[in-house]
């Protein structure tokens, strides 16, 4: 069994609910937690790897309250916070070696761990370099490879794939498909091509609350009559679109001006036509445009 439930929690900061009654249930699998910024992500990650408490509800790993199985709990989880800063005075072979003995691994089993991820984010060739001549995306898997030292049940990654480049994204989403095998990952992002390419469900959060919970295939149902497109010459129209709906897309051609947009009845314009509905369509639909970044 590799369960973990989350039950009723909420988490106050002084005037403020950073989450509110998150209730989830999650197996073996990757999960993508989406929402814009100081939408309760972080806090969410934080409590699920015992970092912070909740102020009220409860979080259960296989049917037990992490709070009491305490170490060994923590035994099984690995985690990436957001702010990530690898010791930078030290080699990269070296930090892992240095995060594997304060994980309490002996000498024998973490050497062999250590090459191995450093060989599975792509790092070998720089094991011996220190962490502070590394890029952006470098340090990034270094994270990736710590997270990863105790072969974790559940592993929490605080928006792993910033800073990386396409060719690290690829390398990374491949990893976790593999991992999510039998592992729950839970990994938060801005980047909605990371969920749709590796998730098995979305959860989507806003205001410290989930909005929903589902497989791309059933969030995507129920986009559906949802998202429209015109293509007009008038530039009344565009200007009236823009205000009245939420545009995902605007496409000036040689002749013709392309919008596509969200509308949660059919729009009363000649020439609009619904469309199946994309994942960015769903991130504008429950997000305002101002919380998209990239997407
Ligand atoms: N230690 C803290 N003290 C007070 N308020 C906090 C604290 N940590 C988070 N908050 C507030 O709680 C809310 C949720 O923050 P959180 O960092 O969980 O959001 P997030 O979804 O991870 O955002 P981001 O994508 O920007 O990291 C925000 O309004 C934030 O300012």
């Amino acid at each position: 069994m590799n369960k973990l439930e989350i039950k009723n929690v909420t988490k106050k900061y002084k005037h403020k609910n950073a989450n509110e009654n998150i209730n989830l249930v999650l197996e073996s699998g990757v999960y993508g937690l989406l929402g814009p910024n100081g939408a309760g992500k972080s806090t969410l990650m934080k409590q699920i790897v015992t970092v912070t408490t909740p102020t009220s509800g409860k979080i259960l790993y296989n049917n037990k309250d992490v709070r009491t199985l305490d170490a060994e709990y923590r035994e099984v989880v690995g985690y990436l916070p957001q702010d990530f800063g690898a010791y930078k005075n030290f080699k990269a072979k070296e930090f892992l070696m240095y995060m594997a003995a304060l994980k309490g691994m002996d000498k024998a089993t973490s050497k062999k761990r250590v090459d191995e991820l450093l060989k599975l984010v792509g790092l070998s060739d720089v094991s011996n370099k220190l962490v502070s001549k590394f890029s952006g995306g470098m340090k990034r898997r270094v994270g990736i490879a710590q997270a990863l030292l105790n072969n974790p049940k559940v592993l929490i990654l605080d928006e792993p794939t910033a800073g990386l480049d396409p060719q690290e994204r690829t390398r990374f989403r491949n990893l976790l498909s593999q991992i999510g095998r039998d592992t729950i990952v839970i990994l938060s992002t801005h980047i909605i091509s990371d969920i749709e390419s590796v998730a098995k469900e979305t959860i989507m959060i806003k205001d410290g609350k989930v909005l929903l919970q589902g497989t791309h295939k059933e969030i995507l149902k129920d986009m559906e009559g949802k998202v429209y497109t015109i293509s007009t010459e008038d530039e009344n129209l565009v200007y009236e679109i823009q205000n009245k709906f939420k545009v995902v897309n605007i496409n000036r051609g040689m002749d013709n001006i392309n919008l596509r947009f969200i509308s949660e009845s059919k729009p009363g314009y000649k020439g609009a036509k619904s469309i199946e509905p994309k994942f960015e369509d769903v991130y504008m639909f429950y997000f305002d445009l101002e919380d998209a970044r990239e997407v």
